[in-house]
Formats: C-alpha cells, sequence, structure tokens
C-alpha cells in the first residue's frame, strides 16, 4: 500500500525506528513528545518542498547521527511492478545538503512529485485563514506542487527573480534598465505560470468541493484573488510602467507575491476567519481531502493527518473516516489516545510511539 517499509534514522528524537506493515489506514498513538509528528514529518520529505514543518535539515537531524538523517520507504506505485525504493536524508560529510535517492540514484526533491501526491494537515495550520496572506499562498502552492510539480520550479524561479529586482530596486545606485528588462522578463514568464497554475488549481478544487455534500463538513467557497493580470504580456507591461513607484517603494509591489485566497463559508457566506474553530478545522478538512482526492489520481497518494480526528465532534468523525476509506489515499493518522479512532481500529495499522520508538500494536 502506497509508502511501507519505512526506516528513520537519527530523524528527530527517532535514532532507528522502522515501521513494517502499513496499510490504507494508519494511525500512530502515543503521549505529547512522543515522535509521531516526525514519523509525519519524515514522510513528507518523500515529496517536494521542506516538508511539512518546514524545518531547516539541521534542526531534523537527530543528536544520534553525528549531525545527519536518513529516511527511506518502499512505495508501490499500484501497477503491480516492483515497488520503488525512496531515500532522503543529509550528511555533514555531503556537504549538508539535502539527498534524494530514487532506486538508489541520486535525483532532485522535485522529481519526487512524480512518483506520489503528498498532502497534509497539522495543527499549526489551523489558523490558517486567519494568518497571513504568505500562508494562505504557500498552501496554495504546495497543494499545486503535489498536481502538477513544475509548479514549483515556477514559484522559486519567480522568487529569485524578485528578489533580485528588490534588491536592485533598494539599491543607492540608479538600477540599470537592461538588468531590470531582464529580470521582469524572468518574472513575467514564471509569474504567469505560477499564477495560472494557482487559477487551474482553485478551479478544479471548486469543482471538486461542489460535487460533495455540504454536511457534515463545512463546504468552503474557494476565490483566487491575483493582485493584477494573470497574463505574461500585461504582467510585463505593468511592472516596467510601474518601475518609478516601486523604486519609490524599494520593492515589487504588484504580482504573484501578493496573490490572495479568499475563503467563505458556503451557504452563510462569512469569511472562514470569523467561523468557529470547530468550523474552520471542518473547511480545512474538506479542502484537504478534495485535494488528495485531485492529486492522487494516477499516482499513489498519502496522507498525513496530524492530531485531526481529535478536534472533530463524533459525527464528523464517522465522516472523515468514511471518505478516507473511499479515498483509495494512504492515510496517516497520529492521536494521543485509540479512542477517537475505535471505528477504524479494526482495518487500520497500528503503532504505539513512545520516546522516540515505534512498536506495531
Ligand atoms: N532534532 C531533534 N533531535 C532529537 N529530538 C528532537 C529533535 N527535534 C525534536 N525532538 C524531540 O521530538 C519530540 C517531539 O516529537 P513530536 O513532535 O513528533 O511529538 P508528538 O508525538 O507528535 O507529540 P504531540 O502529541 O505533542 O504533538 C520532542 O520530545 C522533541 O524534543
Amino acid at each position: 500500500m502506497a509508502l511501507d517499509h519505512i526506516t528513520l534514522a537519527s530523524f528527530r528524537n527517532h535514532a532507528a525506528t522502522r515501521l513494517d506493515g502499513a496499510r490504507q489506514l494508519n494511525l500512530l498513538v502515543g503521549e505529547n513528545g512522543a515522535g509521531k509528528t516526525n514519523v509525519l514529518e519524515a514522510l513528507s520529505l518523500f515529496a517536494p518542498g521542506r516538508g511539512l514543518r518546514r524545518a531547516s535539515l539541521t534542526e531534523v537531524a537527530g543528536q544520534s547521527g553525528q549531525g545527519g538523517f536518513g529516511a527511506s520507504a518502499l512505495l508501490d506505485t499500484g501497477d503491480g511492478g516492483e515497488p520503488v525504493k525512496l531515500g532522503t536524508g543529509m550528511s555533514p560529510e555531503r556537504s549538508g545538503r539535502r539527498i534524494v535517492q530514487v532506486n538508489g540514484a541520486e535525483t532532485s526533491a522535485i522529481s519526487l512529485g512524480e512518483w506520489l501526491a503528498m498532502g497534509w494537515l497539522t495543527p499549526a495550520m489551523d489558523r490558517l485563514f486567519a494568518d497571513t496572506a504568505t500562508a494562505r499562498r504557500r498552501f496554495v502552492d504546495r497543494m499545486a506542487v503535489a498536481i502538477e510539480p513544475g509548479h514549483a520550479r515556477h514559484a522559486s524561479r519567480y522568487e529569485a527573480a524578485l528578489r533580485e529586482r528588490n534588491r536592485l530596486l533598494s539599491d543607492e545606485m540608479e538600477p540599470d534598465p537592461a538588468w531590470l528588462d531582464s529580470l521582469e522578463a524572468q518574472m513575467a514568464s514564471h509569474g504567469s505560470a505560477l499564477a495560472q497554475g494557482r487559477a487551474r488549481l482553485l478551479g478544479s478544487l471548486t469543482t471538486r468541493l461542489e460535487e460533495l455534500p455540504d454536511a457534515p463538513f463545512a463546504r468552503p467557497a474557494l476565490a483566487y484573488l491575483p493582485s493584477g493580470s494573470i497574463e505574461e504580456e500585461v504582467m510585463l507591461s505593468q511592472w516596467r510602467s510601474e518601475r518609478g513607484r516601486d523604486r519609490a517603494a524599494q520593492r515589487t509591489l504588484s504580482g504573484p507575491h501578493r496573490d490572495e485566497l479568499g475563503v467563505t463559508m458556503a451557504g452563510k457566506d462569512m469569511p472562514a476567519s470569523e467561523c468557529s474553530t470547530g468550523e474552520q478545522k471542518a473547511m480545512l478538512v474538506a479542502i484537504t481531502l478534495a485535494h488528495a482526492e485531485l492529486a492522487a489520481r494516477g499516482r499513489p497518494g498519502v496522507l498525513l493527518l496530524d492530531e485531526v480526528a481529535a478536534h472533530l465532534d463524533p459525527i464528523r468523525r464517522e465522516a472523515l473516516f468514511d471518505r478516507l476509506r473511499d479515498s483509495g489515499t494512504q492515510v496517516w493518522l497520529t492521536g494521543t489516545e485509540p479512542a477517537p479512532f475505535e471505528a477504524i481500529l479494526g482495518e487500520a495499522a497500528v503503532w504505539r510511539v513512545a520516546d522516540g520508538v515505534a512498536e506495531p500494536v
């Protein structure tokens, strides 16, 4: 089933952890600080990006590994062929950079997105709707990358060109117009691809959310609010015409780095940030599930749900488990106690985690 035979070596508080016998539904149970989220974080590094905590590699490395760490898993691609061996890690001897391997051959983190579709929901995202626009853009981009891995490249190239334009705009020396021309051309090429990727993602998420029943999850209505045009030519001429204004502000005031994700609770027509904590959680769950179902088409899907069940009332919890079963996606859940998961205990693979050690139950 998707990921199995998982190993963690010197990964935060896991000196040497092995998880065998994974199923579609998987549950890690243990006290606070036991190391459950650390396992999910290790799994999240089998996807492009910095993982579910966006931690630096040195933060992740445990004390037992001389400054490095490693994680591996076998991926069942579902086509009846041999499982694919995924590995990721960092070693100070190898310049401290992230190493990614597929079947023993080194590759880029971005290419992991071709093998599996990864999504997650963590308690840190509970305030997403009231958080900064940057956090919401990151959320949208991460979902887009899981569906179109090339989105990550457009995001990073846009950011790099934008940083350089901002550096020139804030420099004491008058910026070289030819250099600005070239940077704005790169920003327009990658920025329009980035914005169009966001628009496509939110369009298909909206369609998927509309297919689902309202109850028991609050149905969110998503709106992509770009900061301006998402067409390359229009973006380019806008930045050219705004050079004077941007020079005065010492930074680029418009572009995909200022886009917003609008979320309202459908039916109530209320901004998500003003909904109750439980409603916000239910909307986040609805978006995460809709996305997981979209992303998993054609590739194995893996969904990491950290402490989700405990925050839902019993009716929503049951509905969540039903949806997870039907999704075909592999799911990894965590909780401090097994009681809220009673409905799935018979079918899920369960591990008890304590002090960085995971034992099958
Ligand atoms: N680099 C590291 N090296 C060793 N231990 C670490 C490292 N980073 C974090 N830890 C330890 O990992 C533990 C936290 O693990 P984790 O976040 O997985 O807990 P959890 O089981 O999900 O708990 P909760 O239920 O509270 O969310 C803490 O004890 C922390 O000290």
